[in-house]
């Protein structure tokens, strides 16, 4: 199995950059883990103290489970992976069966701070978006999609998402073995990962 981890500040485009590489691939052969499914359960907390956590820092993401994912799929078992919802904010009780495939891609902001985990990738991506342009795709995408509001999305990236991407995420780009420029898309490196991809497969 060849597993890649590729994190990057939010709104890089970690996610439309995995599904451009994807989509030209083939289905069974290549599989995604996301870093959101793995945010703790926090089922047993009302609404409001859920929405007082720190979704940015790394103590916010079940990081055992995932490696205990990530060590089962390289051992060629299926996992339960957990549904995560950002408009309850919490995980859901179902899960989703996820079958081992040839080729795992791991995305998440925060998924090259964790020692364990970086490990085990045998290629590891940091997408680069200037802050300001992160900015501007989070709001749009977080009241498109996530249910938040303009104050929502402004504190929260105040109060947790800048500093702890400066704390934690632009750091990790240290051990990224590519950095991909994402202001704008970039195609030419997207076909460069799925070259390699291809060429394990
Ligand atoms: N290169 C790009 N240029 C403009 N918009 C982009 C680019 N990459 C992603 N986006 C948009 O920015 C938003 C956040 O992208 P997403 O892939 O969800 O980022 P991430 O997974 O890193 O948080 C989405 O609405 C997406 O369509
Ligand atoms: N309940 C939550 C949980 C997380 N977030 C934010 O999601 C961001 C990470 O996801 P990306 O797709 O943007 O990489 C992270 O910055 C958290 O602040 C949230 O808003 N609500």
């Amino acid at each position: 199995m060849l597993i890649l981890g590729i994190a990057g500040g939010t709104g890089c485009g970690k996610t439309t950059v995995v599904n451009q590489i994807v989509e030209q691939l083939p289905e069974n052969e290549v599989g995604v883990i996301s870093q959101d499914s793995y945010y703790n359960d926090l089922s047993h907390l009302s609404r409001e103290d859920r929405a007082k956590i720190n979704f940015d820092h790394p103590n916010s993401i079940d990081f055992d489970l995932m490696i205990s994912h990530m060590e089962e799929l390289r051992r060629g078992e299926t996992i339960q992976t957990p549904i995560y919802s950002f408009v309850e904010e919490t995980r859901m009780e179902e899960t989703v069966p996820t079958e081992p495939k040839k080729v795992m891609i791991v995305e998440g902001i925060l998924v090259l701070t964790n020692p364990k985990l970086r490990d085990m990738f045998d290629i590891k991506i940091f997408v680069h978006a200037d802050s300001d342009e992160r900015l501007i795709r989070r709001l749009q995408r977080d009241i498109r999609e996530r249910g938040h509001d303009l104050e929502k999305v402004l504190t929260r990236y105040q109060t947790a998402v800048k500093p702890m991407h400066e704390q934690f995420i632009e750091p990790s780009k240290e051990f990224a073995d590519i950095i991909i420029p994402n202001n704008h898309y970039n195609t030419v490196a997207v076909d460069i990962v799925r070259t390699i991809i291809n060429n394990k497969l």
